[in-house]
């Protein structure tokens, strides 16, 4: 899993804000498919709205396109419109995995994302909780930050206790399918970037950036 400090800036955080003070939610459970439904409790605002969803996604297309740790983490290949939730007091989505295939047309969901567009004082409990191979990982965010993780950990998030809790969440299938090839890559990519800036002519940066470059296209596209 990946935490992005400040994927949004200080002026998107505040068109979001008055976008979302203006929008009507609706009961959040309607969304869910199967096992899910039983299990969520928040709002939403209705997939329908044509006024300020188009406003909202078209922010965090920018942002994610301008986030270097976004694109070499998940590699999107699709990415589903971004659902806006609200979590008032009691409020809580217990633990449930997410449907393989979201949006119309239906992708694959390779990996999940939490914006989180309150700030941590706004609320207490509300922790977006990620069952991983290391164990269990709690995440009250800063206000504008990403949680990105594979789907096929099973989270919840735990009841808001006061204040309440606003997000942006979203699904995407990446060119790279299998979550261990995604790992390697990630990694290549890190020491690629840290070997590039200590000397960008160095022959080991350029060989790493070869073995990377033929692993994705090894593992892409599958
Ligand atoms: O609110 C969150 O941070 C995650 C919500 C979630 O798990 C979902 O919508 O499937
Ligand atoms: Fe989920």
């Amino acid at each position: 899993m990946l935490h992005i400090p400040q994927l949004l800036k200080p002026d998107e955080l505040e068109l979001i804000d008055s976008l979302l003070n203006e929008s009507a939610f609706l009961d959040g459970s309607k969304t869910a498919s199967m096992a899910a439904k039983a299990v969520k409790n928040n709002l939403q605002i209705d997939r329908q709205d044509q006024d300020t969803l188009p406003r909202i996604q078209a922010i965090f297309d920018e942002a994610l396109r301008a986030s270097p740790l976004f694109q070499i983490y998940s590699m999107p290949a699709q990415i589903v419109p971004f659902l806006l939730s609200k979590y008032e007091i009691g409020m809580a989505y217990g633990w449930h995995v997410d449907s393989p295939f979201m949006g119309q047309p239906p992708i694959r969901t390779d990996l999940a994302m939490t914006v989180f567009l309150s700030g941590p004082d706004a609320y207490e409990g509300g922790e977006l909780v990620i069952q991983g191979p290391q164990g269990v990982t709690a995440f009250k965010a800063g206000k504008g930050d990403a949680v990105v993780y594979p789907c096929q950990y099973l989270h919840c998030v735990n009841p808001v206790l006061s204040g309440q809790r606003c997000v942006a969440v979203s699904w995407i299938q990446s060119q790279v399918k299998d979550i261990g090839h995604r790992q390697i890559l990630f990694d290549l990519n890190q020491v690629h970037g840290s070997l590039y800036q200590r000397d960008p002519n160095a022959p080991e940066a350029n060989l790493l950036l070869q073995a990377h470059s033929n692993l994705l296209r090894m593992w892409a596209g599958s």
